[in-house]
């Protein structure tokens, strides 16, 4: 979703980027983001984000509710990179909204860099930097240009505001196009230059929505080496969201949200270890039927599926099994084509919990040489 429609009347700098359904009392901006005063010093929090019974409900049509996020619990250590992985409408844009204190809770408490965004809303959205799903860059604008803009509404002095936007241009990479019209940018430098503009301020916690939807990969590869350096050299908090599985493994941690609940949380090796079981996949001659043969041979308690893409089952050490697979099969006068082992990926993760796919790319088997038609193919990622 796009985060919640604006109210013109509130001069909240980042509730005029970025509106807001509930907004709270207005607070001056602090002299922490002008550069003209000494920062108040504000003792760092265990965590950077802490949340506990997260509740955002909608009214939806003809009186019904929608409950786009239904108790939340999760934590963000300091530094740390955590992706919210799930597919569309998962309500992982509504949890945003309520962490960057762009909308109220129905229940719960969470607490962003040090304020608590019910009591402190203000705050919250002073320390915190977002990215939105989609671009809020004037394209008629230079890339200075732009920045130099958000810089003043955040109360930035027009030096401060200068030497800042140097410093996350340069970070960004983008310091020999500061003079091009944000017209003239490439997918992936826009978003690294809104990357940086979201860094203006000094925030504690960066909040990226969807960070790279509608870059090809060379481009989102570009925004994740940017933001790796980010966490490696600022020791930036990130908290991303993504239906990409590949962006999530760039992560340290994820928590799996569907249908507005966390359904598995940790690091992306246990999250695939909880599986446990590798995917084997045979291509045969006739799959109906291989499906019968390779029933009799794995333990009852094991589902084998034909299906478009082959025969599928789920066994532990899948390349240990494919040899016994092939010459049942064999026996029975099938001829295998292909066949493949692979470790469980984070779509399997996000099946195994939800028995949906966010993936809808098939599984294709490396191709057997027509010489060892039961070669073994072990593979160490993939998709369903
Ligand atoms: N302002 C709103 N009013 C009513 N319903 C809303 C509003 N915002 C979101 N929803 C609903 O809440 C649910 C969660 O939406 P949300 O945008 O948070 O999901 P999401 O995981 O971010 O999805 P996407 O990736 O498509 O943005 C959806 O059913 C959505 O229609």
């Amino acid at each position: 979703m796009q985060l919640p429609a604006g109210d013109a009347d509130r001069p909240d700098p980042v509730q005029r980027l970025a509106g807001a359904d509930v907004l709270a009392p207005t607070v001056p901006v602090p002299t922490a983001v002008t550069g003209r005063h000494v920062a108040q010093h504000v003792p760092e929090p265990v965590y950077a984000i802490s949340v506990r019974g997260l509740v955002k409900s909608y009214p939806g049509p003809r009186g019904s509710t929608t409950h786009a996020v239904r108790g939340v619990d999760l934590d963000v250590a300091q530094g740390e990179t955590f992706a919210f992985l799930g597919p569309n409408g998962a309500g992982k844009s509504t949890t945003i909204a309520v962490l960057c204190a762009l909308a109220r809770p129905t229940a719960g408490h969470a607490t962003v860099a040090g304020a608590d965004v019910l009591s402190r809303p203000h705050e919250v959205r002073r320390r915190v930097g977002m990215l939105f799903q989609h671009s809020a860059l004037d394209a008629d604008l230079t890339a200075d240009q732009n920045l130099h803009i958000h810089a003043r509404l955040y109360g930035l002095s027009r030096r401060h505001a200068r030497s800042r936007a140097a410093e996350v241009l340069e970070t960004a990479g983008l310091t020999d196009r500061r003079r091009s019209p944000v017209g003239t940018l490439s997918g992936g430098m826009r978003r690294r230059l809104e990357i940086a503009r979201a860094l203006l301020h000094s925030p504690r916690v960066l909040f990226l929505d969807e960070p790279t939807t509608g870059l090809d990969p060379h481009a989102r590869a570009q925004v994740w080496d940017h933001l790796r350096a980010l966490r490696d050299r600022q020791g930036s908090t990130l908290f991303v969201t993504t239906h990409y599985l590949e962006e999530a493994e760039n992560c340290e941690r994820i928590a799996i949200i569907d249908r507005g609940r966390v359904v598995a949380m940790g690091t992306p090796l246990a999250l695939k270890a909880a599986i446990g079981d590798d995917l084997v996949v045979l291509r045969t001659s006739d799959d109906t039927a291989a499906r019968r043969v390779v029933r009799g041979v794995v333990p009852p308690d094991r589902a084998v599926a034909a299906d478009s893409g082959g025969v599928s089952l789920r066994v532990p050490d899948g390349s240990t099994w494919i040899p016994r697979l092939c010459a049942a099969l064999q026996r029975h006068g099938i001829a295998v084509h292909a066949a493949a082992a692979a470790p469980p990926t984070l779509d399997d993760v996000f099946f195994h919990h939800t028995g949906r796919s966010l993936d809808t790319t098939e599984r294709h088997p490396t191709p057997a040489a027509p010489a060892a038609p039961c070669a073994t193919t072990s593979e160490t990622g993939g998709s369903r």
